[in-house]
């Protein structure tokens, strides 16, 4: 495991080290919907995060930002532990929300409806007592590609691929080191898709950010990442590059994942029979577990 004693250049920029969250469900009943989670992510790197509807993916993506605290387990930038400690002032709330930023699946509802979207950049400068903000606006528009059109425009004004772009833009206003983007793409149509994935590799490649990039969809993953870590019912079941994920899975799971990406030559029979074959994990305790 990666110490604070660890020379800065060989440190990873991000370490999430046996995550772990168990939900309490109606009656007695838990559910452990994370189970120790662990990964690394250099300095401007990019990691994916498969799985199906339910793997886990989403309460990892809360425990990176801090929505949600972990049970155990612990998430470092630098060396520095996130996770530690209860109570935070404003101060150290901003500086760790400066350190990674999340972008969510549906821009409409993590927008003000009431900002236009050059109100809405200001508003999250400010917050971060951003100096030369006015200058600032125009470059993270630019950076997303919205015109003054839009950057006068509200959300309900917007399309859904200009919606996530400005949710983009908003991540990016306090120089995060982190972006964290949980199903960003999932609700746009598939040509919007790719721009904003190529938005995404401009942009990682342009500032050296780092990417953790959550989707159900190991297709959309392949495009904007360098590792990837599937899940399945809360557990990592394989990670490694993506690449090689791709072409030479050795997970049973992974390879029912890649089945059903359609493609060339695709067989849906095929892609369920997979599905079928994958082994069984089991995770609730309480009542029998439903699928
Ligand atoms: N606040 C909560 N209380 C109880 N159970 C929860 C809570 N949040 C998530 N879960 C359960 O934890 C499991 C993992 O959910 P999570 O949202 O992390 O998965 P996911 O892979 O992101 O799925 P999706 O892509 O559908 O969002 C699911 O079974 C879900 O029902």
């Amino acid at each position: 495991m990666t110490t604070p004693q660890t020379p800065a250049a060989a440190q990873p920029l991000l370490v999430a080290d046996g995550l772990r969250k168990t939900y309490h469900l109606p009656g007695k009943d838990t559910l452990v919907a994370a189970n120790d989670v662990s990964f690394t992510l250099p300095t401007g790197g990019s990691i994916g995060i498969v799985g199906e509807s339910g793997s886990g993916k989403t309460t990892v993506a809360r425990m990176l930002v801090g929505l949600v605290r972990p049970d155990a387990g612990t998430v470092r930038v630098d060396g520095r532990d996130r996770t530690a400690g209860r109570r935070r002032g404003r101060g150290e709330r901003l500086a760790r929300a400066r350190e990674i930023q999340m972008v969510f699946q549906d821009p409409y509802l993590s927008l003000d409806p009431r900002l236009t979207a050059r109100q809405c950049l200001a508003t999250s400068l400010s917050l971060h007592d951003a100096a030369g903000a006015q200058g600032r606006i125009e470059e993270l528009l630019d950076r997303v590609g919205l015109g003054s059109r839009e950057a006068a425009a509200r959300p309900h004004e917007m399309s859904g691929g200009q919606q996530q772009r400005l949710a983009i833009a908003r991540a990016l206003a306090v120089n995060p080191r982190v972006l964290v983007l949980d199903e960003a793409v999932a609700a746009l149509d598939v040509s919007i898709q790719s721009q904003i994935l190529r938005l995404l590799v401009d942009i990682r490649q342009d500032t050296g950010l780092a990417l953790v990039f959550i989707s159900h969809d190991l297709a959309v993953v392949q495009h904007v990442t360098d590792e990837t870590v599937v899940m399945r019912r809360g557990t990592v079941v394989e990670q490694g590059p993506t690449e090689r994920l791709l072409t030479a899975p050795e997970n049973a799971y992974t390879r029912a994942l890649l089945a059903a990406v359609p493609r060339r030559g695709w067989d849906p029979a095929a892609a369920v029979r997979d599905r079928g074959a994958a082994p069984a994990g089991g995770r609730r305790s309480g009542k029998a577990q439903e699928d």
